[in-house]
């Protein structure tokens, strides 16, 4: 699945325009102040935010444009936040396979289907637990499972860590990270965490009030920050990890 968008979307004090191919199984990440725009590009590509003008495609279909607005529920994109949305009158499975009826499953194929994303996850334990009974970071594993059942052409992950302790955060990113490569579903994610966007993506856009101001592969836009935003968020990159202490050469030992 291709996903291309070229969007401009007015807010208030500036309009966001960004432009940006995700290729099939690819990750974009996008990274950007607060307020920068990150959040209103994500809603544009789930439908719950009209454009000004532009056009998002998926594959050849027309999503929208200035004419046309796909409504969320059609266009087969699943939306992952930092609030796991889940309905607090469901246990764990039933939430899950409700994502995968609303993926076009009958009831029964839907069980099934939650079933195995339960196994797949390790979940089984809280398969019968409702959402207050469980911790953060099961909830959003649940929600997780919920947008993958849905089998969406994208999954778009705004800022899922972000409520979650290191710990539950690191669990979380290596498990999305797996079952995106497991997959292949393309994916756009919004973080404020270099880490995530160093684990997770193959291409970084930076937004700067609403504008992109860097936009590459990770490695090269983390190679080369342009702008004060960018330099903090690669000072704040782990350093390199110290080499390995140097075995003393035989010389060396021998008192040569
Ligand atoms: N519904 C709305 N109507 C008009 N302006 C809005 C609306 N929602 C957000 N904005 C404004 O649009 C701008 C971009 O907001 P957005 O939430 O996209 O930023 P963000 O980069 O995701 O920020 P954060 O990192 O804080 O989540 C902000 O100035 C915000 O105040």
């Amino acid at each position: 699945m291709t996903l291309h968008a070229r969007l401009q979307i007015r807010r208030s004090g500036f309009t966001v325009r960004a432009e940006f191919t995700v290729e099939s199984g690819a990750v974009l990440a996008l990274m950007g102040p607060s307020g920068a725009g990150k959040s209103t590009i994500v809603h544009a590509l789930a439908g719950i935010q009209k454009l000004s003008a532009g056009r998002i495609e998926l594959d050849g279909t027309v999503l929208a444009d200035e004419r046309t607005h796909m409504p969320p529920h059609r266009r087969q994109i699943g939306l992952l936040g930092q609030d796991p949305h889940l309905f607090p009158h469901l246990d764990a499975a039933r939430n899950i396979a409700f994502g995968a009826h609303a993926g076009g499953m009958d009831k029964t194929a839907a069980a099934k289907e939650a079933a195995r994303w339960l196994h797949r996850l390790g979940l089984e334990e809280i398969a019968g637990q409702r959402p207050a009974a469980l911790s953060g970071g099961q909830r959003q594993r649940i929600a997780l499972a919920r947008a993958l059942a849905a089998a969406p052409r994208v999954l778009l992950i705004d800022e899922p860590f972000a409520s979650l302790d290191v710990e539950a955060a690191a669990d979380m990113r290596l498990l999305v990270r797996e079952q995106l490569r497991r997959t292949g579903i393309s994916a756009v994610i919004v973080s404020h965490a270099a880490a995530d966007t160093t684990a997770l993506a193959d291409e970084l856009m930076v937004l700067e009030r609403g504008e992109p101001t860097h936009h590459g592969p990770v490695a090269q836009v983390f190679a080369h920050p342009d702008t004060r935003f960018m330099r903090a968020v690669v000072a704040s990159l782990p350093a390199e990890p110290l080499p390995a202490p140097l075995e003393p050469c035989k010389e060396a030992a021998d008192g040569a």
